[in-house]
């Protein structure tokens, strides 16, 4: 394991509200080093929620959340030792796909993979100088998986990781994933397509 320490995610009686609704009331998640798990559940029961409020985009309406570690040397917000990559790439469309991972290199600091190697991870190098907007939509999400790569975090949450991927590709992210896990970290995924991977752990919302 040479991510960092080992982690702990610890989510107590989490609600969050969207609007004057409550969509989530009292969750309770824990998941720890090398673990993945998967939030399923119906449309709109509260899935991208659940990630988006970890992420910190998104007000608890009450709850807590900790990323505990073993050695807890170091004490940087949870929200600065993960990755979040959803719906919207979040990529700059006139930048290149080297300039969008710089940028996610700035942001999010130590560094692990180059832009090149991240993106040769995803079989895209060829891309490195084109504007982000010249790309397919599938491209596009490759990009977005990449900068999982360009900057070392223990936590990584991922809304539809499969969405726009070609069966190639979906193989691809399943070797970063499996190599994250591998490395001691952590990944919580909201998705209608589960990546098959053993040993992940179910997470259900709107069961009855
Ligand atoms: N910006 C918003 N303002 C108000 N309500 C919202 C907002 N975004 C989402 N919601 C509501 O929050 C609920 C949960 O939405 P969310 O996107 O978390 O569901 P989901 O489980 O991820 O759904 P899907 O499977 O369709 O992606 C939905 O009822 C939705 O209408």
């Amino acid at each position: 394991m040479d991510i960092t320490q080992r982690c702990h995610l610890v989510i107590e009686d989490l609600s969050v509200a969207r609007g004057e609704r409550v969509v989530l009331g009292g969750v309770y998640l824990q998941l720890g080093s090398s673990q993945l798990a998967e939030v399923t559940g119906p449309n709109g029961v509260g899935k991208s929620t659940l990630l988006r409020a970890i992420a910190g985009f998104l007000p608890l309406r009450s709850g807590r959340m900790s990323l505990v570690e073993s050695e807890a040397m170091d004490s940087a917000p949870l929200a600065e030792r993960l990755h979040y990559v959803g719906h919207l790439d979040g990529l700059k469309s006139a930048l290149t796909a080297r300039e969008n991972l710089e940028i996610g290199l700035g942001i999010l600091g130590r560094g692990r993979l180059t832009p090149l190697d991240a993106l040769e991870r995803l079989e895209l190098a060829h891309v490195l100088d084109l504007p982000v907007g010249y790309l397919s939509a599938g491209q596009r999400r490759r990009v977005a998986l990449a900068r999982l790569l360009v900057a070392d975090r223990p936590l990584w949450l991922l809304d539809e990781p499969l969405t726009a991927l070609d069966r190639h590709a979906r193989a691809l992210l399943k070797t970063i994933v499996v190599d994250h896990l591998g490395r001691g970290g952590l990944m919580l995924a909201a998705t209608h397509e589960p990546l098959g991977l053993p040993g992940t752990i179910q997470v259900r919302l709107g069961a009855r």
